[in-house]
């Protein structure tokens, strides 16, 4: 089956980042989320990257006004029916996932791939909702989605040859390189990445240094891009902590218990960026 719609449930940060990169490689998309509201800040959130891109000289108003309109705007999951392929970018939580999957496999046609961005719930527990386990996929995009080049695919239990293919190859077709992680807490990415996000936030709780001096530390002393606190700012506190329950859940090994730190930021509502406050003020 060709590919031509292309669904996407959440318009937040991921979720518009995901629909850019489809509406760019030439796919109709359907971007939905709960509230209006949402949806229109999805929209923001992408003009804001090309409007960058215009200024740069990288694109035209013409090729701007193009792929903007192949994204056309959903509230109703139940718009999901004319799609070809599906992926939910709604928040970390899982019985919201499998509220989600339950109404994605009433909605969609029965041939029709549901792909997760699940940072680390694993997909056989998201894929048993559904009357189809053998087309449930994780395709986990990594933040900022425009400008980073990797896809991890998770195969569930029942994932079939057929849905990791197709998911491998639209990965391909967004220009990104996949690369194919088994179904545990966590996948590759946030098994390795988060642990030491959380790591960095009890050297904050213990006072080994300032946020600052973490951060420096790591990204003149490791060469990474970002501090991890600034990165973790940049997923977002809330994705942080549950990312670091789902591997404590997961794994019953205390290696992975949450810094009380980080979940005191997240009641306070400091969740980073997108609230304005997080380890740093935005
Ligand atoms: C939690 C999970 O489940 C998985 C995850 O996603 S974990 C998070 C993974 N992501 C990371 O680790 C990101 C780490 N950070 C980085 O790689 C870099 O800091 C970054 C790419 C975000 C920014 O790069 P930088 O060199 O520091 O900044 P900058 O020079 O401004 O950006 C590089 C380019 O990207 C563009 N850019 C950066 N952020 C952008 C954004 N949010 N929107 C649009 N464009 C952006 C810049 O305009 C620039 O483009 P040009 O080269 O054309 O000028
Ligand atoms: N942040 C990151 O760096 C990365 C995140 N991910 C994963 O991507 C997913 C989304 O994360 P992110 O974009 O950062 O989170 P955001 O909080 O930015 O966006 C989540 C969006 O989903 C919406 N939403 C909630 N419930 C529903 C629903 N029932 N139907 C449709 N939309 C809904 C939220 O609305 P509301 O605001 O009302 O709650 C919000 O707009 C998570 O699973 C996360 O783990 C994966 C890779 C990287």
């Amino acid at each position: 089956m060709e590919i031509q719609t292309f669904g996407v449930i959440g318009a937040g940060q991921m979720g518009s980042g995901i629909a850019q990169v489809a509406a760019m490689s030439g796919l109709n998309v359907v971007m939905n989320d709960i509230q209006e509201a949402f949806v229109d800040r999805g929209f923001k959130t992408i003009e804001k990257f090309f409007d960058r891109s215009i200024e740069k000289g990288k694109m035209t108003a013409e090729q701007k006004a193009e792929v903007m309109g192949r994204i056309k705007p959903s509230t109703d999951i139940n718009d999901m029916a004319g799609t070809d392929f599906v992926v939910e970018a709604a928040t970390e939580n899982e019985a919201l996932k499998f509220e989600i999957f339950k109404m994605l496999d009433q909605a969609c046609r029965p041939e029709v791939i549901l792909g997760s961005n699940t940072s680390s719930i694993p997909i056989g527990r998201i894929a048993a909702q559904t009357k189809r386990p053998e087309k449930v996929i994780g395709m986990h995009f990594m933040n900022p989605v425009p400008i980073m080049k990797l896809v991890e695919v998770i195969r569930g239990i029942a994932t079939s040859d057929e849905t990791f293919q197709i998911t491998w190859q639209l990965s391909e077709k967004f220009g990104k390189t996949p690369a194919e992680s088994s179904d545990y807490p966590g996948f590759i990415a946030n098994r390795i990445l988060m642990p030491m996000i959380n790591e960095a936030v009890f050297a904050l709780y213990h006072g080994v240094g300032t946020r600052e001096a973490i951060d420096t530390v790591m990204k003149l002393g490791m060469n990474h891009p970002m501090g991890p606190l600034t990165l973790a700012d940049l997923i977002g506190l809330d994705t942080c902590l549950a990312i670091m329950e789902t591997l404590y859940d997961g794994f019953k090994d205390s290696k992975y218990r949450p810094c009380p730190l980080l979940r005191k930021y997240v009641e306070a509502g400091w969740l980073g960026r997108k609230t304005g406050r997080g380890f740093y003020e935005y």
